[in-house]
């Protein structure tokens, strides 16, 4: 697997620039989507090549994800001297510890029996939000039923993530833009690399600038400019830089 030839000379670039922030999105990109969320696990070799980038004087590697710090931590199994970003933003510096719980468990309570009464359908309930998935439902049009009822239930407090086979409704405004942001600011990062592949990851790409790299994964329209296409080129993509910054 080659990483294209446009964006392997942007990484030769990037790999000379310090503070270098390197950020990451995990479900679609260290690991391939699955039906279940509690099994995902990383693509092999991708800790190896993270873990070797993150031992680059002047690097940091961030791991941005929708899912909490927890289960995030759990289902990767990574132990590397990472910045932990989880529930899309809100969990920035540690865990939430509770206090986002009762507004959660409200709308936890609202959406279940929605959810229950369709086959395959499952409720995430995280951190600072709850996740309707449909990804296990083998009728489309029911699937798609349950996202809108879901979706106008919400009320107009609540924060709408539309994801790959799942609504998520969070109790915070918190964004991976946001976060991005606020840790190439604490860093004094001079440029930044990040990867996704959902529309999530868009508020970061939005947030990147003509030095940065940003790196979509899979199909899509995106404000990336780069784009890969599965988490096996992901892995790639890391051996690569991994080379670059020896
Ligand atoms: O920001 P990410 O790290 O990409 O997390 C986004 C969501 O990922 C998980 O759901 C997605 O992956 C599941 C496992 O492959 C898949 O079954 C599901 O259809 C996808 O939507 C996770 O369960 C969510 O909590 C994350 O927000």
């Amino acid at each position: 697997m080659t990483v294209p030839a446009d964006l392997a000379t942007t990484l030769a670039g990037l790999a000379a620039r310090r503070p270098l922030l390197v950020a990451t999105d995990y479900d679609g990109v260290l690991a391939p989507l699955v039906d279940d969320p509690g099994a995902a696990l990383p693509s092999p070799g991708v800790a190896e090549a993270l873990a070797r980038v993150a031992s680059a004087d002047g690097v940091t590697v961030a791991l941005v994800s929708g899912r909490g710090l927890e289960d995030l931590r759990a289902v990767s199994g990574f132990s590397g001297p990472y910045r932990w970003i989880g529930s899309h933003g809100a969990e920035f510096g540690g865990p939430l510890t509770g206090q986002l719980a009762g507004r959660r468990d409200a709308l936890a309570g609202m959406l279940a029996p929605l959810v229950a009464a369709v086959p395959g359908a499952r409720l995430e309930v995280k951190p600072a939000s709850v996740a309707v998935h449909v990804r296990q439902v083998a009728d489309p049009a029911a699937a798609a039923a349950l996202l809108a009822s879901a979706d106008a239930a919400a009320d107009p407090s609540l924060t709408k993530k539309p994801g790959k086979a799942v609504l998520e409704l969070a109790v915070t405004d918190a964004d991976k833009g946001s976060a991005v942001t606020r840790l190439r600011g604490e860093l004094g990062a001079a440029a930044v690399v990040y990867l996704g592949d959902d529309r999530t990851d868009e508020d970061v790409f939005a947030t990147l600038g003509p030095d940065d790299a940003g790196i979509k994964v899979g199909e899509g329209e995106t404000a990336a400019r780069y784009r890969v296409a599965d988490p096996t080129a992901v892995v790639a993509v890391f051996r690569l830089l991994g080379d670059l910054l020896a």
